[in-house]
């Protein structure tokens, strides 16, 4: 919610550096005189404090921690779900196999079941002479036993009949009526998936803490399990700030624009597999948001509060976030690009997490601080490592904002073999610096910048 600043060109990587942003001065664009400033910029507004502190604020890293450790572990509610509606839930307890899986040794070629010891003397141009004595039909109990000297034919998927150990593939054999001639040597197991070697039953097939894909829910079809139990997803409450916004199917009067941050975070939270709740749209008046905030916090495990989070008269979420329950507000200002006026609260024992009202401070910081919590509640294990990274050559030089770590929008185009980065506009403002991205490229305290046909990589966004 705005208290009525300039555009927030300190958030441009052409604006002002840090330190100076706080003049507020209109960014005109070039050969235009530029437009008179609207409002008052937050540094002139009455009641304006001087926004973050220029060094000091935490970085990301330390944010992450921060807030991880005041989250604590909540208690996960838990629900039996029927495959088919699992996709993309967490387990919340362990699955164990209650039968082998497969229940028989079952051939992985179409060829002939045989004892290995009978193979032993193959070498090449003289072949193992074996009686073939039947064959085993798929989908049916193999019935002939094979012994000694023996073959019997078997397809891919059959029941490796009692007394062969292995299977040779049918183009490595030669038929002379009821003779088979074994050109290739096969070894116990050869060929052959063991009884319970994909599930071995009383074992867990699944621990808790694992998100269900398709290859999961296949397992658990397999082993013959067909209910899980997985996390009920964290209610997610969604408090859109500022007497500017409109909900995006109203037409805005002058000076209105339409909610974005609405749409994008219930989208990021669904993809996420949280549920959002109906977005609340809250006027920049204490009364009216602190009504919103106890009620958002009475339905939801989680609040997400979008705009208001800087520092200026009418910026309210510092305000009422100061009146939380214990332990109330744990950061405020996040060393980060976009993204500094970040809020992070513990309303007891539900997060409360004040975003910026730039859509892209909003998205990149529900990226990198609000999912992990979400994925806590969640039941997620948390990822071992960094995460995936895609290496690519940056197009453009990139310079870091001083004082302040950057997460850069990129394009990623394959050329010549390798994936160039296009660094996107770095304006927070423009919803469309994220709408060609794939990923973000960090240039972290240690980087003051990053030369054109530097190799980087790239978080997938
Ligand atoms: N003098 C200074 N002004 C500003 C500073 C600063 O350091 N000194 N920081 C700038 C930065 S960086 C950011 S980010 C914003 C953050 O401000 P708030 O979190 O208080 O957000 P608002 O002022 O409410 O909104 C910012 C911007 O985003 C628009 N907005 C808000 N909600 C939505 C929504 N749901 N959908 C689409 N757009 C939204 C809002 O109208 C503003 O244009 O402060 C800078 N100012
Ligand atoms: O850079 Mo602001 O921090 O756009 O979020």
């Amino acid at each position: 919610m705005s208290n009525g600043s300039t555009p927030p060109e300190g958030c441009a990587a052409s604006g002002p550096p840090e330190g100076s942003a706080a003049s507020g001065a209109p960014n005109p664009q070039p050969g235009e005189p530029g437009p008179p400033p609207r409002h008052p910029a937050k540094a002139e507004a009455p009641g304006f404090r001087e926004p973050f502190p220029a060094e000091g604020l935490p970085t990301v890293a330390e944010a992450r921690r921060r807030i991880l450790a005041a989250a604590g572990q909540p208690p996960l509610a838990v629900e039996e779900l029927p495959l088919a509606a699992a996709l993309g839930r967490v387990l919340a307890k362990p699955v164990y196999a209650p039968e082998d899986v497969p229940a028989f040794h079952r051939a992985t070629v179409d060829g002939y079941a045989v004892r290995s010891q009978d193979l032993r003397g193959i070498a090449p141009g003289r072949p193992v002479r074996l009686q073939v004595v039947g064959r085993v039909l798929v989908g049916r109990a193999a019935a002939v036993r094979v012994e000694p000297g023996q073959a019997v034919a078997v397809p891919t998927g059959g029941m490796l009949p009692p007394g062969a150990d292995c299977v040779v593939m049918f183009e490595h054999t030669t038929r002379e009526g009821s003779w088979l001639l074994v050109h290739r040597f096969a070894g116990p197991g050869d060929n052959v998936i063991a009884r319970g070697e994909d599930a071995a039953a009383g074992l867990a097939l699944l621990t808790p803490g694992r998100r269900l894909g398709p290859a999961e829910l296949g397992a658990l079809a397999g082993a013959g399990v067909t209910r899980v139990p997985v996390t009920r997803p964290p209610r997610v409450a969604l408090l859109l700030t500022g007497d500017e916004i409109v909900p995006p199917e109203r037409t805005p009067a002058p000076g209105q624009i339409r909610d974005i941050n609405g749409v994008a975070l219930a989208a990021a939270l669904r993809q996420d597999g949280a549920q959002p709740l109906e977005p609340v749209y809250v006027p920049d008046e204490p009364a009216a948001f602190r009504e919103a905030l106890r009620r958002a916090l009475q339905q939801a495990d989680l609040v997400l509060i979008s705009g208001g989070s800087s520092v200026g008269e009418r910026d309210l979420t510092a305000q009422l976030a100061a009146e939380l329950e214990p332990p109330g507000v744990i950061l405020h200002g996040v060393a980060l690009k976009p993204g500094k006026p970040t809020l992070f609260a513990m309303a007891g024992r539900k997060p409360v997490f004040g975003l910026p009202g730039n859509p892209v401070s909003a998205l990149v910081v529900y990226r990198l601080l609000v999912r992990p919590v979400v994925f806590r509640w969640l039941g997620l294990e948390p990822p071992a490592g960094p995460g995936p990274r895609i290496r690519a050559r940056l197009e453009t030089a990139l310079r870091r904002p001083a004082g302040r770590e950057e997460y850069v929008p990129v394009a990623l185009l394959w050329r010549g073999g390798e994936y160039a980065a296009r660094p996107q506009p770095r304006k927070s403002g423009l919803i469309t610096a994220l709408t060609g991205a794939q990923g973000l490229v960090h240039l972290p305290m240690a980087i003051d910048e990053l030369p054109a046909g530097a190799e980087v990589e790239v978080i997938p966004w």
